[in-house]
């Protein structure tokens, strides 16, 4: 892996999509790791707000001797801002990804990160991670890749393995039940790409690849399976276009 003068994993524009290219479904390889800060950037509306938030979110809610988890870490930005966001030493905080070249450049950015809080990173399936005695769970922009039949099924032991009190923190790209509302916001969604430098083939080269990996589902079905999976309340805390965060909280 190439370094920078500053010892982090060299980054890169996002150029995947630029030339024309043969349709192949989006997957998180080397690729697509090596460019991620700035694909994450400038293709998801909000995201720069969203991660400083996670941190006050997870600093309100985090209680001592508990765990705290970030599922689908990436480069662990939102790991990054959890950890700063935990006063306590007796804390474990796991960031857990199942593409082994986000896991391994995220290795290099916690080690970058001078802090004491210890980091375990996992490169392994959410679907099968170990949870418990969790305060704060963070699912950024990840559920949205999960095969849809089995998203209730991974909430259902998120919210089981949830203390009193505790939190998840989930941030997804969302549809719209009104046809009129759907064309608004997806237009908006790819003027913000515009804004942000990609062109029109890049955007439609990537919608094309991301249509049968990425499923978004409308707020009112967050809603719904978050409470049938146990959490007792949920509020939309964020949104921008399609674009929302959710803190969905249990009581007992
Ligand atoms: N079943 C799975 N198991 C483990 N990891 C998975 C799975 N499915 C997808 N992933 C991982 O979830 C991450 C989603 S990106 C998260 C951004 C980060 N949270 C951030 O705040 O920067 C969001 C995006 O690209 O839009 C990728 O790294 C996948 O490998
Ligand atoms: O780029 C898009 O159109 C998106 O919906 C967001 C996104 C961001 C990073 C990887 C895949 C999708």
């Amino acid at each position: 892996m190439s370094k920078g003068k500053s010892g982090a994993p060299e980054q890169l524009t996002d150029r995947l999509f630029a030339t024309e290219r043969n349709p192949e479904d989006f997957r998180f390889d080397a690729s697509v790791a090596r460019v991620f800060p700035d694909m994450i950037r400038r293709s998801v509306p909000g995201y720069t707000t969203i991660i400083p938030m996670i941190e006050v979110i997870t600093e309100q809610y985090v209680q001592p001797a508990s765990h705290c988890y970030d599922l689908g870490c990436s480069l662990g930005a939102s790991t990054l801002a959890m950890r700063h966001g935990i006063p306590h030493r007796d804390c474990t905080l796991v960031g857990v990804d199942n593409s082994s070249a986000m896991i391994e450049r995220c290795e290099h950015y916690i080690a970058l990160d001078d802090h004491e809080l210890p980091v375990t990173l996992r490169c392994e399936d959410i679907l099968e991670t170990e949870l418990s005695r969790a305060s704060v769970t963070t699912l950024n922009f990840t559920l949205q890749f999960v095969p849809p039949e089995q998203r209730l099924a991974l909430l259902t032991r998120i919210a089981k393995a949830t203390l009193p009190g505790g939190v998840l923190i989930l941030s997804e790209k969302i549809r719209f039940e009104s046809e009129t509302e759907q064309d608004i916001q997806t237009r908006l969604h790819h003027e913000f790409k515009r804004a942000n430098g990609y062109s029109d083939l890049e955007i439609s080269q990537k919608r094309a690849a991301i249509e049968k990996v990425l499923i978004p589902e409308t707020l009112a079905a967050h809603r719904d399976r978050l409470i049938q999976a146990g959490f007792d309340q949920v509020l939309v805390w964020y949104q921008c276009f399609n674009f929302v965060s959710i803190l969905a909280l249990k009581n007992r």
